[in-house]
């Protein structure tokens, strides 16, 4: 009885500190995605398609709504492990990413202040193993860790071609004191 009652005010202790958190899955009862989305972010789950000899993984269809528009770029950027790109931002051009191989948590931050979700964090934790097509549009905080073991494989397909004399490409370091007062997301 003792041990009960020092555990109960243990307990206490820690929920009343918020350390004690329920555990969330990422997907709901239907297998769904639970998440408010940011305003104009879409992912689509891709279920891996067996066949005799190994797997089909459909990344992008032009019959898909969430692809948009034409598909002017593809290009392939990897990940080591335990490394953080963060955080880019366009200003015209919307990312269209599939991670191929690799363990990767995507977050993305809505700082627009004309944005119905102004303010909101998403976060996306894709792998081979949960597959899907992320839509990012212009002029969110967006960035990735790495959190596997092997480097990992992202395709992009940007709306636009990359431009090398003015790339719509800025960068804000995510380790930087300007990002910890922008961005209230810790990888
Ligand atoms: C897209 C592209 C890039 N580059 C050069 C420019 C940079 O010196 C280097 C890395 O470029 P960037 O960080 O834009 O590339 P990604 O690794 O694809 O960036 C991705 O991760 C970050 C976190 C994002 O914020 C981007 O939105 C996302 O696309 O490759 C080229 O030479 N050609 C190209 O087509």
């Amino acid at each position: 009885m003792a041990v009960q009652d020092s555990t109960d005010v243990a307990l206490r202790g820690l929920i009343g500190g918020n350390e004690l958190v329920a555990k969330h899955s990422a997907v709901n009862e239907r297998g769904a995605l639970r998440l408010d989305p940011i305003h104009g972010i879409e992912f689509r789950p891709t279920r891996p398609v067996p066949h005799e000899d190994g797997h089909v993984t459909e990344v992008a269809r032009a019959s898909w709504d969430i692809i948009g528009g034409p598909i002017v770029q593809v290009h392939i950027t990897t990940t080591m492990p335990g490394r953080i790109r963060a955080w880019g931002l366009h200003q015209r051009s919307t990312d269209r990413l599939f991670v191929v191989s690799g363990l990767v948590k995507i977050a993305v931050f809505d700082g627009r202040l004309d944005s119905p979700t102004c303010g909101r964090v998403n976060e996306f934790t894709v792998s081979e193993k949960n597959p899907g097509l992320l839509v990012i549009p212009p002029n969110l905080y967006h960035g990735w860790k790495n959190i596997g073991t092997e480097e990992a494989v992202i395709i992009n397909m940007p709306t636009s071609q990359y431009d090398y004399e003015g790339p719509d490409a800025l960068d804000l370091s995510w380790d930087s004191e300007a990002a910890s007062r922008i961005v209230p997301y810790r990888f």
